[in-house]
């Protein structure tokens, strides 16, 4: 099986499906430092990381975004001294696709890539 960050975003449209309970379990396995939140009724993906300074956090920031517009699928990120907060979710359906967790699981692997 292709490891999520490996994968690419599918084309989404506003009929897509959420993710259901099972798939969502299934697919947290693979990015487990992430949280699923409600925020304003639509699940999310959050997940705060930490950096020596704001310089590394801005960095970050823009390897995210860089990312995201790739794909054209894109967070909203929290740029703050030392910490970089980023929630997934996919604006059209109102909730998590499995575009989300392949973000979050690329999101991570840039983190890493930075240590
Ligand atoms: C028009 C544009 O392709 C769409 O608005 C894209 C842009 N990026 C997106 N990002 C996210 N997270 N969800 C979306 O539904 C979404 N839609």
């Amino acid at each position: 099986m292709t490891q999520l960050k490996q994968q690419a975003c599918e084309a989404c449209s506003s009929d897509a499906p959420r993710v259901s309970d099972a798939e969502k379990a299934e697919l947290q396995k693979d990015v487990p430092d992430w949280e699923v939140v409600t925020l304003d009724g639509e699940e999310q993906l959050r997940h705060a990381f930490k950096f020596r300074n704001f310089a590394e956090a801005q960095t970050f920031t823009n390897k995210v975004a860089d990312l995201a517009e790739a794909e054209n699928h894109h967070p909203a990120i929290l740029l703050e001294w030392g910490k970089v907060t980023v929630r997934w979710w996919t604006h059209k359906i109102g909730g998590l696709h499995k575009n989300d967790f392949i973000m979050a699981a690329r999101t991570d692997e840039a983190y890493k890539a930075m240590q």
